[in-house]
């Protein structure tokens, strides 16, 4: 039996999934642009629908699992399995308010004041679990027009840059939820499913992991080996291989971190390395 997989099928989270599903080697192999089902080889099989109808979906038995962002998984209200984040969709859902509106924090939001927001159910929640009463204004995108166009006093709204809500004048003050893409499935699936979705969460996983590690080799003096060793830690210490006709060199290699490789390459200078080569993993399994 196939397992089907839901992910969004446009918006700002479908790119990055079928990067990391084929990364991780399950190929999305659409029938053309607009299909709404595609092979990913092996036992699993995309289904393509909007982020927002992921949860229910999933929730609904009508995937067996699904990729989406956790604000709508929260807003749902569903009761899914959360099975990985996918740390990329990364943002935040915050209460902005306009800039010369004399708002600082969540606090000075006033009874019955007029929220709105594309997420009604975490907005309610929100301000009843401060116990402060306000009125939340549904809308279905852009709200952060409303306060301009006197339908709303503040908006509950997704940020990340931050530019929306500075281009149209507002100001975050209090934040109600963090979230990023997250690996999701319903509760209650048979064993088989589970070991099945064990699998893709290793494979997802491992593409993750590799993602901020590079694999480093360098030609070391062997004078120089130990404090090499605190330079390049690497996963278990570092693999050190003779060279054929090295002399008194011997090659290193290690998984280092992507974000302080030019320190590291510099250190290693430092101490005499040579033939330094960086690539890049596609995959690490711990
Ligand atoms: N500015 C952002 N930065 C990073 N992630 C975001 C941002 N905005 C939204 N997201 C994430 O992407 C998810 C889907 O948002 P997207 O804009 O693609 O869909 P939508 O606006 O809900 O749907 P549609 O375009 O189909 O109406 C959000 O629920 C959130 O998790
Ligand atoms: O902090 P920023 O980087 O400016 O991002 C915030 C914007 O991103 C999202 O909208 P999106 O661009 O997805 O458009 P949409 O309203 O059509 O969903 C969100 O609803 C904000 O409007
Ligand atoms: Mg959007």
């Amino acid at each position: 039996m196939l397992l089907k997989i839901a992910l969004p099928n446009k918006g700002r989270l479908s790119d990055e999934v079928r990067e990391l599903f084929n990364d991780a080697g399950l190929e999305v192999r659409a029938r053309g642009e607009r299909a709404l089902t595609a092979s990913l080889g092996g036992e699993f099989e995309a289904i393509f629908v909007r982020a927002q109808d992921i949860p229910e979906f999933v929730a609904d038995g009508a995937a067996h699992a699904g990729v989406t962002g956790w604000d709508l998984v929260c807003e749902s209200g569903r009761e899914l399995d959360l099975l990985m984040d996918l740390e990329f969709g990364r943002c935040r859902l915050v209460v902005a308010a306009r800039e010369e509106g004399g708002f600082a924090s969540p606090e000075d939001v006033k009874e019955g004041m007029r929220v709105a927001s594309c997420f009604p159910r975490l907005t309610q929640e929100f301000f009843a679990r401060r116990g402060q009463r306000v009125a939340v204004v549904p809308v279905s995108g852009a709200a952060e027009i409303a306060p301009h166009l006197g339908i709303a006093d503040i908006v509950v709204d997704l940020t990340s840059t931050g530019s929306t809500l500075k281009m149209n004048g507002l100001r975050e003050v209090g934040t109600v939820l963090e979230s990023s893409a997250r690996l999701v499935a319903c509760k209650g699936n048979p064993v088989d499913t589970q070991q099945k979705l064990d699998e893709l969460k290793q494979a997802l996983g491992s593409v993750l992991a590799a993602r901020d590690k590079r694999y480093l080799m360098a030609n070391v003096p062997k004078d120089s080996l130990i404090r090499v060793r605190e330079v390049l830690p690497g996963l278990n210490g570092p693999t050190v291989v003779d060279v054929l006709d090295g002399g008194d060199f011997v090659a290193v290699h290690a998984v280092v971190p992507a974000k302080t490789i030019y320190r590291t390459i510099n250190a290693l200078k430092a101490l005499g390395c040579e033939g330094i080569l960086v690539t890049r993993i596609e995959r690490l399994m711990a």
